[in-house]
Formats: structure tokens, sequence, C-alpha cells
């Protein structure tokens, strides 16, 4: 097996290695071993993922000399809630784990996200391992150490911010992905060129055509990611706001849509789709720069209307909670051309109900 890709994320005493390649879960033990020297774990799965790939990583584990626990959650958005949290923890407390355990993150984002914010709050905080199975987690929730959960009122209201020791990006797993689920991720991608890397638009076009190199995309990602985070970890500058480009108003669908009814990647997409055309509008967009998005977004089968029966009021009701709203004004990213992203406060509601409109047809 070749070396895996690392792209390091420089945080001081935070600072971590993600590790990209074909088959690393199976040496989850020898880099748990050297990264903490601790011999009790935890593996917090989904029930989708646990069967696949539990065992490999447990068995890794044991022969590293370190004992483990698997809790396994329902598989979707639905868990990533403050009573599921609360359930790992406990069964966390009843298998033994205390403070010198550590937690593996095994799974998509609903996953990372949970278990994350798990292991932030344990005993008041225990280290974790990430180790991302979709698209999505490889190339953007894995890194950078956002945690959390959704609340009845909104995306992620809950949270910390707190970094992983490790992540283990293994493409491998990216195999038994449906179909679905592997492209939702890229919308995080195009998320990733629209705002920093307009010539990644060919390299992305070329996966989605069979040709490219997946793990390669993966490592671009992950590095405009880790240079985003290394400048503004706790989003205060507005630097990693711009990691929010398509989420203001995509948050507001996918909560509206009800958890799990569209993917994160697929109202992400309506929603980058709407602040193109609003950037268009308001910052001087090039019309052609917000068709590369739109198509490409199409390109992989994500939605570029809305579900039928959602209005902009319950849009709009759903975006007065999103972090970026206080004193009754959002802060929303734009783009002035492809790889240049900023955070306005001129949006006004009606440009966003407009925006809104414009993904009904
Ligand atoms: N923390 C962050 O910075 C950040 C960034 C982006 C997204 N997110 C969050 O991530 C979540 C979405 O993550 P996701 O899209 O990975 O969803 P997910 O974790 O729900 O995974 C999608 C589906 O794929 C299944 N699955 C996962 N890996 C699989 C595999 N290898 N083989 C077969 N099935 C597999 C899961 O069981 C699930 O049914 C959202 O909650 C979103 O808010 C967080
Ligand atoms: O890491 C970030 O910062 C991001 O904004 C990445 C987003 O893709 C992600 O969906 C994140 O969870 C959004 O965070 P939120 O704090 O705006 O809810
Ligand atoms: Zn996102």
């Amino acid at each position: 097996m070749s070396e895996p890709l690392s792209v390091r994320v420089d945080l001081g005493d935070r600072s971590y290695d993600v590790l990209i390649g074909y088959g690393l879960i199976a040496d989850t033990g020898s880099y748990a071993k050297e990264l903490f020297g601790r011999k009790k774990c935890v593996i917090v799965t989904d029930s989708n993922v646990g069967p696949l790939y539990a065992e490999t990583v447990r068995q890794s584990l044991w022969e590293a000399g370190i004992a483990t626990t698997v809790v396994t959650v329902n598989a979707g958005e639905n868990s990533k809630c403050m009573s599921v949290v609360e359930d790992v923890c406990r069964q966390m407390l009843r298998a033994g784990l205390d403070r010198k355990s550590f937690l593996v993150a095994l799974g998509g984002g609903v996953i990372g996200d949970l278990a994350g914010f798990a292991a932030s709050i344990f005993l008041r905080g225990i280290p974790f391992i990430q180790i991302p199975t979709t698209v999505l987690s490889q190339v953007d929730s894995s890194v950078g150490g956002k945690t959390g959960v959704n609340t009845p009122e909104g995306k992620n209201l809950l949270g910390t911010f707190c970094q992983p020791g490790l992540v283990l990006a293994d493409v491998s797993t990216l195999n038994s992905l449906p179909q679905r689920e592997y492209a939702e991720g890229f919308a995080e991608i195009i998320k990733h060129a629209a705002i920093r890397d307009p010539l990644m638009f060919e390299a992305i076009q070329q996966v989605a055509d069979g040709e490219g190199d997946l793990a390669d995309l993966i490592r671009r990602n992950v590095a405009i990611k880790a240079r985003i985070v290394e400048e503004d970890e706790h989003e205060t500058t507005g630097t990693r706001a711009l990691l929010n480009f398509g989420h203001t108003i995509g948050h507001a669908i996918e909560a509206s849509a009800g958890y799990g009814e569209l993917l994160h990647g697929e109202a992400i997409s309506l929603g980058m789709i709407a602040a193109a055309s609003l950037s268009c509008q308001l910052s001087g967009l090039p019309p052609v720069a917000r068709g590369k998005i739109a198509n490409l977004i199409k390109r992989f089968n994500m939605p570029s209307r809305l579900p039928d029966g959602m209005t902009a009021d319950t849009i709009l009701a759903y975006m007065k909670h999103d972090k970026k709203f206080s004193d009754g004004k959002i802060r929303f990213v734009l783009l002035r051309s492809l790889g240049d992203a900023f955070v306005s406060k001129d949006v006004t509601e009606e440009n966003i109900v407009n925006a809104i409109k414009g993904l009904r047809y």
C-alpha cells in the first residue's frame, strides 16, 4: 500500500494530521497507540457504517492493545440531536470509559459532529479521532473542529469547537456509499472551488467524468479548509465564515424540509445557487460564473429547485436562528468572482426572498 497523502492542520498545541489514503482504517490501532498511548476507547458509529467497518477498526485497536466498546446510533440526520448525545455519553459511562479513554468517530458528518461533541463534553473532554466515511465528511466535516447537534429551531445550534487529534480519511470506504450520498459530498467541494480555488472546477469535472484522482481532490479540499481554519479557528475574523457560502439559505432549507429529507449537500446546493444569484445582483458576479456552479450541481444530480410546497416565509423563519444573524441583520457570504468571496451585511430580506423565489424555476 502506498503512503497516504497528508495535510497538517497547524493550530499550535491543537495541531493534527489529516491522512488520506486507501485501507487506512486497518491501521487505526497503530496510529492511535502512537498518538495517545491510551488503552481504552469507544467507537461511535451508525447503523449503516458499523456493520461495514467497525470490526476492522476494533480488530486493529485490539491488536494495538486497546480495549474497545462500540456504540451504534441510528443512521441519519435525526440522530444529530441532544437526546442521542446524552444516550451515547451514558453508554460510554456504563461501559467504564474514563478520562484516560479516547473516542473514535466512525461514519459520515452526522457521526463526526455528534461523536466529536460527545467527546468534547464527556467527563469535560476526552481526545478523539475522526474516521470520515463519506465524501462530505472527508473533504469538510472531519476537519476544523466544529462539533454539535441540531435542535428543532435549526441546524448546529448547540455545539463546541474541539479539534480532533487525527483524521483518517480512508478513500476505500467510499466504495460502499450509495450514489446519492456520494454525490452530495461534491456540494462542499464545489463550495471550496467557488470561494477559494476556481481552477478546481476542472478537477471536479474530471472526477465527475470518472477520470481524475479522487484522493488528490480530497487532499486539495482538506488543504483549502485547513488554511482557512488556521487563519480563523473560532470564526471570529470573518475568514472562516466564508466556508458558510450557500449555508445561510441552505441550512434553513435543510431544516424546513425536515431533517434527513434533503441531505446536507443537497440543501447547500440550493443555497449556493441562491447565493450565486444574489452575488450576480449585488456584487458583480458574472452570470456565467453562476452558471458554472449550477451546472456542476446538476451534473451530480443534486437539486436546483426547491421541494414543492416549501415557502420563502418558512425558510426565512429558520434563517433568523442562524448563528450569523444578530441585531436583526444577517451576515451573508457573496462572491465578487469565482475564488473571491466576502461577507456582506447589506443583503436585505427582500433580496433573500427574491433569491429563494428564483429557486422555483
Ligand atoms: N462540522 C463541520 O464542519 C461540518 C461540515 C459539513 C457538514 N457537516 C454536517 O455533516 C452532516 C452531513 O454529513 P454526511 O453527508 O456525511 O451525512 P451522514 O453522516 O448522515 O452520512 C450519509 C449517509 O451515508 C451513510 N454512510 C456513511 N458512510 C458510508 C459508507 N462508507 N458506506 C455506506 N454508507 C455510508 C450514513 O449511514 C448515512 O445514511 C450534516 O449534519 C452537516 O451539518 C458538518
Ligand atoms: O467548518 C466550517 O466552518 C463550515 O462552515 C463548514 C460547513 O460546511 C458546515 O456545514 C458547518 O457545519 C457549518 O457550521 P455552522 O456553524 O455555520 O452551523
Ligand atoms: Zn456544510
